[in-house]
This record gives C-alpha cells, structure tokens and sequence, in this order.
C-alpha cells in the first residue's frame, strides 16, 4: 500500500463526502439486514399459529399485514440509500479520477524532451487511462464494498450468533473457502486480462502505424502480407480472450457453488435443531436469507484484495512518471522581453542518450534583427543548434546567452514565447487552417491571419478550398501538400512576431520561387527578428547577414555569401554545383 499513500490527499480532500457515503453505506446495510427477521418472524407467527401457541386468527393476519408493510417500506428505503451509496462513494471515485488525470497531464506538460524520447506515447497514454482506472477501482468500487462488507459482516453476524450460535458457525463454514477462492479466483483472472490488454496495445499499435504508413504500404503492395502479420496478432489475442473467459466463466458458478454449499448446511444443521425444538421454520428461513445477503460481501473480500493489488502496482507505474524532474527547470519567473541577441560561448553538446558530441566547440554571435544561415552536411549539428536555442536541452559545456542572460537564467516560458519555429517535418492539428495559424496566437484576429498566410505566401492556396481558412485538415494535414503544410506551419510561426525566427530546413519542401517570395516577404517583416535558417540550399542563405557551414559539429567555414564563394571549401562546392543543376 506504500505506493497508493499518494491518492491520501484525495481521500482527505474529499473526506466530507466520503463520511456521508460511510453513514449512508451502514443505514443501507443495516436495513437491508432487517429484512430477513421480518421475513423469520412472519413465518414464526404462522407457525405459532399452526400449533396453536397463538389461537386469533385476525391477530395474526394483522401482524403479517403489518410485516409485509415493513418489509416493503424496509426494501424501498434500503434501496434509495444504496442508490445515495454510489452517488456518494462512486461520484468521489470520479472526481478522484479526474483529479489524478489532471495531476498526471500536467507533469507531462511539464517533463522535457527527453522523457518523450524515452518512454513510448502508448506507454504515456495507458498510464493517464489504462492504470488510473485501476486506481479509481481502489478508490471507489473496493473502499465501497469494503465498507459494505464490514457493516454486513459484523451486524449480520451479530444477529445471526445472537439468535443461534450452533447454526451461524455451521452457516458460515464455507464462507472463508468463497473468499480465498475468489481471491486466487481474481489473480488468474488479473493475470490473464493483463495479458490480454498487452494484445489489446499490440493491435492498436499495429493499426495506428499501419494506417499512419498508408502510402507505403499501398505503393509497396504490401496488403496481403500486413493482413498476415495483422491476422496473427489478432488470432493470439482471440486465444488469450477465449483463455481469460473460461476463468471469468468460473467466478458466479464458484459463488452459486459454495452459497448452495451454506444453504444445504442450514436446512441440514437448521433442520435438525428444528425438530429438536430448538429453533422454529422462520429462524432457518431466515438464516438462508442473510446467507444470500452475505455472500457477496465475503466473497468481494478476495476481489477487494486483488483490486488493492491491482491498484498498487498501477500507482506505482503513475508515481514512476510524477516523481520524475523536468531536466529542463524553469527558475525564473520574472517577464523577459528579448532583444534578439543569441551569442554561443564555446559550446560543445553531447546527447546523453546515444552518446553522440553533435556540437564541438561552437562560437556563434548574432544581434538582434540579423539573419543567420547554417548550413552542412546531413547530421552536422544543425537541428541541434536550435534545439538549444529554444533550449529543448541544456548545455553542460559552454554558454549560451539571449541577450546577455544566460538561457538557463531567462524565464523559460517567456524566452519560448518569443520565439517561432518551423520545424523540418511541420505538424498540423487535425483542426482547421485557420486554428493551426492560430495556434501560434490564439487571440489573433482575422486580418492578422491572413497577413501570416500571406507572407508564408499560402493565402492563395487557402482560399482556392471550398472552406477557405475553415478547411479541416485531417489526420496530421493530409489534405495539404507537403509545401503547403510547412507554409502553413511558417504562418504559424510569423503570427507570433516572435523575437527569434527559426526554420529549420521548412523551405526545402517548396520550389526555388516560392522560396524566393517567402525570404523577401521576410526580409520585410523581420527587420527587429533575428532569424535562423538551416538549409541546404544556397538560394536560402545568400542573402543572410551571416552564413555558418558546420561538419561533423565544428563550425569549419564563416562569412558573408560573397566572402564564401570568393575561397575554396563546402559552400562554394555547393554552389558551383547548385548552379550547374539550375543550367541544366
Ligand atoms: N534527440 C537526439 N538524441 C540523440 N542523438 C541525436 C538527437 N538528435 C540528433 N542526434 C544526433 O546528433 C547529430 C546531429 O544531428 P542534427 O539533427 O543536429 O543534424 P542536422 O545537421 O540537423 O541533420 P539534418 O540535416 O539531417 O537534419 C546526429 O549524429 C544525430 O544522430
């Protein structure tokens, strides 16, 4: 239980609640333990009658009148406090829910890149659902019946043993038997549904790539052989199904079983006292009814436990990921308004998961308005640069400054805030164009979208779909083209009138004109922004202020685009080479 000590502060906040659920839960019970005495001393009376320890007739039809009034009354009443039970206990369990739902997104808004590239999305995503539902098993459903099974147990008990001890231990012989078996009953049955949730993610992941790779897997003519793959997952997962019902299949025979067990040993032991004298019908009638009444709460006695435990280990995989520290800290609250000045003081950076030094003694000056392009071979340290820039990472070696801040210092959502980035492969929302433009201002208004639009040069392209800017875009953008998806995603980032602009090779994806009228559009709008373009390509990063060209994450050549081309190295290669493929 050590690891569910977390949800204690949900109990404690919604102790009030909980207290009502708790009284309500015991007038239930209570009540609904009155039943079987009324029951008991209704036939008690027609047996008094018969033998003719009680001769009034009309006596006796009014006490049954009465009994079965009050049975009636006992029943409705019992039955709307059940129902107050759950709307108490129950609701609690959802709130409980909700809250810890909300305590777990907001940890994963809060953890770094990191953590994402360590830990798989369906792994993030079962822990929010999958675990959280076994913890509101805990929370609601086994506090519940455990409440439940206290109150029946001690008043039923108490009633039975006061009114016959021999037949109540007789009664409740098979009672411990139920709930150990239910108990080993629960764990083969966890068992076996965890297993059956595994290919229940397996399938899911299968489609969700499968469906997401649409195109390859149709221009390879690969059907036949993804249906293959897809009908041996789903064929395992009907075995693990069928194996898991027939242990489900077990659990109410068992119960029938050993209540049928308890009855027989009533009427048996109950019998024989009988004609002893000892006891009259209406007891053994009776003893029957709280037999029924107590079966279930002792035999959730083993479900409640496997539940606990169920619970348990959920919350532990819940408090593997809560006990985690961002790796990027944010240590200043304060609002800071960026110049634009981005200076790299030798910076060497090695990402701690692979190993990989991908900058090596990095010195970089940018002031605020200048327009800096980077360009180098794949795998050079681009990406990385602005990575650290919007800084996704920390620097251990070196400094970065923004302004004369360094980063680590500058309130981290504001420097972010700041700052507008397209990215290499852009990501639309499965919302409208205009959303995702917005996304980069959400109180941005008409005209501001469209002057985006227009700059990233994709107004025309908007307004030539039937819905305009309100055209959905489907699962990550399919409708748009891949040019028309990263302009959308520059509009998006332009919208912002972000301090520091970065594309991160997005201009790649559009032909060498529309290039052209994006980088002039900028150029007019950029004049207080500092901009940073990763490329490939000369006709991007001629007219910056300042070129870099890295290999192998040292900077190996700097300058202006005339001062490249006027010496022998990579930029000048490259532009030899880009200029002979423009002749031909
Ligand atoms: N998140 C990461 N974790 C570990 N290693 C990484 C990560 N991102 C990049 N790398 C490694 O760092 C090196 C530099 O990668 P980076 O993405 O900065 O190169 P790039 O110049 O932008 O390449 P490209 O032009 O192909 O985008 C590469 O060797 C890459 O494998």
């Amino acid at each position: 239980m050590k690891e569910l000590r977390h949800v204690n502060k949900y109990f404690s906040k919604y102790k009030w609640r909980l207290l009502i659920g708790l009284l309500i839960t015991i007038l239930a019970k209570f009540l609904a333990l009155k039943i079987p005495q009324i029951v008991g001393d209704s036939l008690n009376i027609v047996e008094d009658y018969q033998d003719g320890t009680v001769t009034n007739l009309e006596d006796v039809k009014h006490q049954l009148l009465i009994n079965v009034l009050l049975i009636i009354g006992v029943a409705i009443l019992s039955g709307f406090f059940t129902f107050l039970m759950r709307q108490t206990i129950i609701v609690t369990s959802r709130l409980i829910e909700f809250d810890l739902k909300n305590e777990i997104y907001q940890q994963y808004q809060r953890l770094s890149l990191n953590f994402y590239k360590k830990n798989r999305t369906g792994d993030l995503m079962n822990r929010i659902s999958e675990d959280v539902s076994k913890v509101r098993m805990y929370v609601g459903p086994a506090v519940m019946y455990s409440i439940n099974m206290i109150v029946l147990l001690v008043v039923g008990f108490t009633q039975m043993m006061s009114i016959d001890v021999k037949l109540t231990m007789y009664t409740l012989i098979p009672f411990p038997l139920l709930s150990i078996s239910i108990f080993v009953l629960s764990k083969v049955i966890h068992k076996r549904s965890t297993i059956v949730q595994q290919y229940l993610s397996k399938l899911t992941t299968f489609n969700q790539e499968f469906f997401s790779g649409i195109n390859v897997v149709k221009s390879y003519g690969i059907e036949a052989s993804i249906i293959k793959d897809f009908d041996k997952i789903a064929d395992e997962s009907k075995e693990k199904n069928i194996h898991l019902q027939k242990a489900n299949a077990l659990f109410f025979p068992l119960m029938v079983f050993l209540i049928g067990i308890s009855n027989l040993l009533v009427l048996y032991v109950g019998g024989q006292l009988y004609i002893e004298n000892e006891i009259q019908i209406g007891t053994i009638i009776e003893f029957m009814l709280y037999v029924n009444i107590l079966t279930w709460p002792v035999a959730v006695v083993g479900w409640v436990t496997s539940m606990v435990q169920q619970a348990e280990a959920s919350q532990a995989r819940i408090n593997e990921f809560l006990q985690q520290v961002p790796e990027i800290q944010n240590t200043n609250t304060s609002s800071t308004e960026l110049k634009g000045n981005v200076t790299f003081k030798d910076v060497t950076f090695t990402y701690d998961d692979t190993n990989i030094t991908a900058l090596k003694n990095i010195n970089i000056s940018v002031k605020s308005g200048e327009t800096i392009a980077i360009l180098g071979k794949t795998g050079s340290g681009k990406s990385t640069i602005i990575e650290l820039i919007s800084r996704l990472y920390d620097t251990k070696i070196g400094t970065i400054l923004l302004d004369d801040t360094p980063i680590r210092e500058a309130n981290l959502d504001a420097v972010r805030s700041q700052i507008g980035f397209v990215p290499q492969d852009p990501f639309l929302f499965s919302e409208t164009i205009e959303d995702n433009i917005k996304f980069g201002k959400q109180d941005a208004t008409e005209e501001e979208i469209i002057a985006a639009a227009k700059n990233a040069d994709v107004h025309k392209n908007i307004i030539d779909f039937p819905n305009g800017y309100k055209t959905v875009l489907g699962e990550r953008g399919v409708t748009l083209s891949g040019g028309q998806k990263q302009r959308v995603s520059i509009a998006r980032a332009i919208i912002k009138k972000p301090k520091i602009l970065i594309f991160d090779d997005c201009l790649s994806a559009v032909d060498t004109e529309t290039e052209e009228k994006i980088l002039s559009n900028l150029e007019r709008i950029s004049k207080n922004i500092t901009t940073f373009i990763i490329s490939h390509r000369i006709s991007s990063a001629k007219n910056a202020d300042k070129i870099i060209v890295l290999d192998q994450g040292k900077i190996i050549q700097q300058g202006t685009h005339n001062q490249l081309i006027a010496i022998e190295g990579y930029y000048k290669d490259l532009y030899d080479q880009q200029l002979l493929e423009k002749e031909i």
